[in-house]
């Protein structure tokens, strides 16, 4: 799957919260280790070094098994591999469903490893094998300009500031919660204006700084909330989300009620919880403490780089290993007490039947064959725009790091020493070293989606090549 190395994902139950972790097979120990300690980290001296020469960076997916997921992620995957071997994409090499398609994560244990593109074997003989947590300690200035920090050797390494997945949800989530946000915390390694952007309760709205303040988590001290960004990209018949508190003064309520161990539907009957169905096209904005749920739905997930999740109810269900999926209602109050904002579902579509009206806090404009939509409010931690590309050519001036995802159509992606053709799913980062790139629609219409830091958007919004 990854060169001679097979890489697996176990789930570990720590504590009361559930996570997990990539290994990788030792050769010399000839055991799994967890793979950020893995030797087989290459040699190269600068970004450029490594890759043969500087380029948008793919990652190899990871993807991970839930009893919720289902088969598309994994077909998907099978066709992008040009494999039929379908056990050979799963951990364990057992086919299952998968929940999740991890596209690009500096997540400590389950960092991304990069897609070689060059076959320059290392000293031993060996593929060489980066994560992006790797490369982002090593090649951070490369990555994202100056607004990346070196930390002093005796603090925590800086963190990669995003989290890229897929999901595919062929029946609900769990209900659950995400912890919220720790005042003070790690900065990703971005600093400057970069740094307001990530998310900070000071700079939420008046009524959600108050609860901000409130009782903090202190299982992460240090670390960032988890402040995640859905953009529905497919549906299934009966696709909805269920997502609270409703309104803001419900939230006592709602946590009080969670603690005292209450189920999804009494939380939907006491009006704490709202039940919407969705369309591809829709988008979700779920801020740290708001607690959701869906089904039917394929999502493209932009989450902080927090992988901790308190459920609240899991529908009885149980995990692969026969047990019942761990239940947190006390970390889940907590959370939603120090919520720091309310969900946002849009009432409109990115594209589809409704797709011109004005919604929430995004934007929208058309300028020759584009359509920008910026979605994501300043205060956040990151930055969100989709786009709707023709065949015209576009440049895209680089001028902090970028996340590149394709939601619909072809993309043909341009850069100083090459050019490749992109499809829905693919996922690109985007280095500052690589100033500029441009796009065009290999078909009539192309649309994608563009992860940044800062809101400005300066100079990083694609601009027509003047012909
Ligand atoms: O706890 P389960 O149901 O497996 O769901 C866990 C998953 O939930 C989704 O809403 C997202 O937050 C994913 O990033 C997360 O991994």
């Amino acid at each position: 799957m990854f060169g001679n190395q097979l890489a697996i994902m176990v789930n570990l139950m720590e504590t009361e919260i559930e996570t997990s972790q990539f290994l990788t097979v030792d050769d010399r120990l000839g055991r799994l280790i967890p793979l950020e300690s893995s030797e087989l980290t290459g040699s190269g001296e600068t970004l450029s070094e490594v890759m043969g020469s500087i380029r948008p960076l793919a990652f190899e997916p990871e993807l991970v098994p839930k009893v919720w997921g289902g088969y598309r992620l994994l077909e998907h995957a099978a066709r992008r591999q040009k494999t039929s071997d379908y056990s050979s994409l799963v951990s364990g090499n057992e086919i299952c469903r998968i929940g999740e398609s991890w596209e690009i994560s500096g997540v400590e244990g389950k960092s991304s490893r990069l897609k070689m593109v060059s076959q320059h074997p290392s000293e031993n003989g060996q593929q060489e094998i980066w994560t992006l947590q790797q490369l982002w300690q090593k090649f951070g200035a490369s990555l994202a300009g100056s607004s990346f920090v070196t930390q002093p050797s005796d603090e925590q390494p800086p963190e990669f500031p995003w989290l890229v997945k897929h999901l595919e949800c062929n029946d609900w989530l769990s209900l659950q919660v995400h912890p919220a946000v720790i005042p003070g915390c790690d900065s990703g390694g971005l600093t400057g204006t970069t740094q307001l952007r990530l998310f900070n309760p000071e700079s939420a709205s008046k009524t959600e700084t108050s609860k901000a303040r409130v009782e903090l988590p202190d299982e992460f001290p240090g670390k960032n909330g988890k402040f995640e960004f859905w953009l529905v990209v497919e549906t299934a018949i009966d696709s909805e989300v269920i997502v609270g508190p409703v309104r803001e003064d419900q939230r006592e309520e709602l946590a009080k009620q969670v603690e005292a161990g209450a189920r999804e539907y009494e939380l939907l009957e006491a009006g704490l919880l709202t039940r919407l169905p969705v369309e591809a096209g829709q988008w979700a904005i779920l801020p740290p403490g708001s607690v959701h749920t869906a089904r039917g739905v394929t999502i493209l997930e932009v989450q902080t780089p927090v992988d901790v999740t308190y459920r609240i109810d899991d529908y009885g269900r149980r995990g692969s290993d026969g047990e019942l999926r761990t239940l947190h209602p006390r970390e889940a109050a907590r959370a939603i007490r120090s919520g720091t904002g309310l969900p946002q579902v849009s009432h409109s579509l990115l594209w589809g039947s409704n797709s011109k009206s004005h919604v929430d806090q995004s934007t929208q404009h058309k300028q020759s064959s584009r359509l920008i939509r910026h979605i994501t409010a300043p205060q956040d931690p990151f930055q969100i725009r989709f786009q709707k590309l023709g065949n015209d050519l576009q440049i895209l001036n680089l001028e902090e790091m970028t996340v590149l995802c394709v939601i619909d159509g072809e993309l043909e992606l341009i850069w100083k020493h090459g050019t490749e053709l992109l499809e829905p799913r693919d996922v690109r980062l985007l280095p500052v070293d690589l100033r500029e790139v441009s796009l065009r629609s290999k078909g009539e219409s192309v649309s994608i989606l563009l992860l940044t830091s800062s809101s400005s958007f300066g100079g990083n919004s694609p601009s027509s090549v003047p012909r």
